[in-house]
């Protein structure tokens, strides 16, 4: 290309002359130039074809210069099909699909070029069989799904420049980019001046940018440097589906707790060890579902003894009622449970002063006490008393063992009884909220512009933790703990659940009320709930009553109901009530 205007040299920097190009090589320079771009661009799927012509040409020249060399060809053939057979040489492949076709491969080119190079390429019918070769081989090559990832992502490597300037990301650079199982991550260095913070801004430009799906990037922080970060690109979401519960994998409060998996398939796993943890999100969010992974693990923990409040009447918790030492369904048993919880922690203070002893060693004879509390601003709206109470535990509960584990739909000043106590919870796990602004009460201010995007979680069970070794925003998915599963396990550990100390025991000036049975019982919670619906007073049963009954959890219960309604076995009375 030249400056067009050579006749107007009078144009000056007073007088810019226009800016107009045009191309001063011929026509068929400028075709043959866009045809080499293209076939540069397109060189991944040309490579079958390229291979061909290759060997057509190698086994054209061996022919004419060396035709004796077949049997080198063959023998050179022989060694290059063993190392990509048993090591993927020379390309580094480790799954063995990959290094059968690689091993085929070469075995089909060697032998082929061997054969052109004794009787030349054009004797019949080896042209054909080359033709056929490069399309029966190519047809995986092209199909093959890492491989079209890879070529997807070299050009985007390529295009990052203009796109960067497109998003406002001007002067940043892929450094590298790896193809993983669900898509493909790249490290990113920015000029200096932008952070991680314009990046996470710009996520929603970067997906248009990149023409994915929305939601498909996400981006970390490099710990070791403020001016890099690791952008994943997800082609689909691995949380797309429920996560079925593997079963306990705690058997003491020491271990930590592993609620679920991140998005790169490795287990979320957070401590609970001498912390409170507080999970927030709004209604249908999966608090419960993340409570019941918690507790289906704590269950199987022999140096924790649980209690438990559930304000909602027990339609959280009661199905865990055989692991639970205590439960609370009403705000006076609340207030009593948590008083009494504070009389064990000043037992506990008093001896630990005595014995100078710093912290409480949780161990089967003398375990830990850990209280769950299903809808905190519920226990904070109808039992103030009590919200002095768990302050206090959270203050003062963690060297002597004694953990609140709260779960709220909005965990406002209010709801958390002045904030008092959200400050004391390390562990925050954060479920979809409806508003943004959420986000930062539950996990902490800032949290919401630093990547933690609670709002655009998309399915129950979705969450972001902070915690110890988790303080960077990475989605995962609770494991999804069945109401089955919920029942036998709480029918497997509940003759293993040790007893509080003496010594907690005896702070205890009462004796606790025992945790009420199902009136009904029927081993089968089905036929509990036949029988509830059956025995039913006109106006009929409401959901809590039947969860009272069945022993079992609200889902299981709107099933059934639905499901009995569907056969003509239950009908709703009135809304809400269900008789047969
Ligand atoms: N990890 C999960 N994976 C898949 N589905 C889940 C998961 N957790 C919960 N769910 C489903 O989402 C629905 C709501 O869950 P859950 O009752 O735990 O929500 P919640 O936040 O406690 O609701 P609420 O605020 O009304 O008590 C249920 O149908 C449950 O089966």
């Amino acid at each position: 290309m030249r400056a067009y205007g050579r006749r107007h040299r009078r144009w000056n920097r007073r007088n810019p002359q226009p800016l107009l190009f045009v191309p001063d090589e011929p026509l068929t320079l400028a075709a043959l130039a866009a045809v080499g771009r293209a076939l540069f661009r397109y060189r991944s799927e040309l490579a079958p074809v390229t291979a061909g012509m290759i060997l057509a040409v190698g086994g054209l020249v061996l022919h004419r210069t060396h035709p004796e060399a077949w049997p080198a060809v063959l023998t050179v053939t022989i060694v290059a099909v063993l190392a990509a057979a048993l090591r993927g040489l020379p390309w580094g492949l480790t799954r063995t699909a990959e290094r059968a076709y690689a091993a085929t491969t070469t075995a089909v080119a060697g032998s082929w070029l061997a054969a052109a190079t004794a009787l030349g390429p054009g004797r019949s019918p080896l042209l054909t069989v080359l033709v056929v070769a490069v399309i029966a081989l190519g047809i995986p090559w092209w199909g093959h799904r890492r491989r079209r990832a890879r070529v997807r992502v070299d050009r985007v490597i390529n295009a990052w420049p203009n796109l960067a300037e497109v998003i406002g990301l001007t002067g940043s650079r892929i450094m590298s980019a790896v193809v993983d199982t669900w898509g493909w991550r790249a490290r990113l260095k920015l000029r200096p001046g932008q952070s991680v913070a314009d990046v996470i801004a710009r996520v929603p430009a970067i997906e248009s940018a990149l023409g994915t799906r929305p939601g498909a990037v996400r981006v970390e922080q490099d710990p070791a440097h403020a001016g890099r970060c690791t952008m994943r690109v997800l082609a689909a979401d691995p949380h797309a589906g429920a996560i079925p519960w593997p079963g306990p994998t705690s058997r003491s409060l020491a271990d930590p707790i592993e609620l679920g998996v991140f998005e790169d398939a490795t287990p979320v796993r957070v401590p609970l060890l001498r912390r409170h943890a507080l999970i927030g999100g709004t209604t249908d969010s999966g608090k419960s579902g993340v409570l019941n992974v918690v507790l289906g693990n704590l269950a199987a923990c022999t140096d924790v003894v649980l209690w438990g409040i559930d304000l909602k009447g027990g339609m959280e918790l009661r199905p865990w009622a055989p692991c639970l030492a205590r439960l609370a369904t009403t705000p006076d048993e609340a207030a009593e449970l948590l008083a009494d919880a504070v009389a064990v922690l000043d037992a506990r203070a008093d001896a630990a002063g005595r014995d100078n002893t710093r912290v409480w060693k949780p161990t089967p004879t003398a375990p830990a006490l850990v209280i769950v509390i299903d809808e905190y601003a519920e226990l904070a709206d109808t039992a103030p008393d009590a919200v002095g109470h768990a302050e206090s535990i959270a203050r003062r509960g963690r060297a002597l063992a004694v953990d609140l584990l709260a779960a709220t739909q909005r965990p406002t000043q209010k709801a958390m009884g002045g904030g008092a106590l959200r400050s004391q919870m390390s562990v925050r796990v954060c479920l979809r909220v409806r508003e943004r602004r959420d986000v930062d009460l539950i996990l902490d201010k800032g949290m919401l512009s630093a990547g933690w995007h609670a709002h655009t979680l998309d399915a129950p069970g979705k969450f972001y933790v902070l915690a110890d070794g988790h303080n960077q925003p990475r989605r995962a998915r609770a494991y999804l703990v069945t109401d089955d599963l919920v029942r036998q396990t709480a029918a497997r550990y509940a003759d293993q659940r040790p007893d509080l100390d003496p010594l907690s025991r005896a702070a205890i000036d009462h004796q606790p009320k025992p945790i009420e049975p199902p009136r009904l019982s029927a081993d089968d919670p089905e036929q509990t709930l036949l029988m509830a619906l059956d025995q039913a007073p006109t106006d009929g049963l409401t959901v809590p009553e039947l969860i009272n009954l069945t022993g079992m959890r609200r889902t299981w219960v709107y099933d059934r109901l639905q499901a009995h309604a569907v056969a003509g076995r239950a009908r709703q009375v009135t809304r809400g009530r269900w008789r047969a």
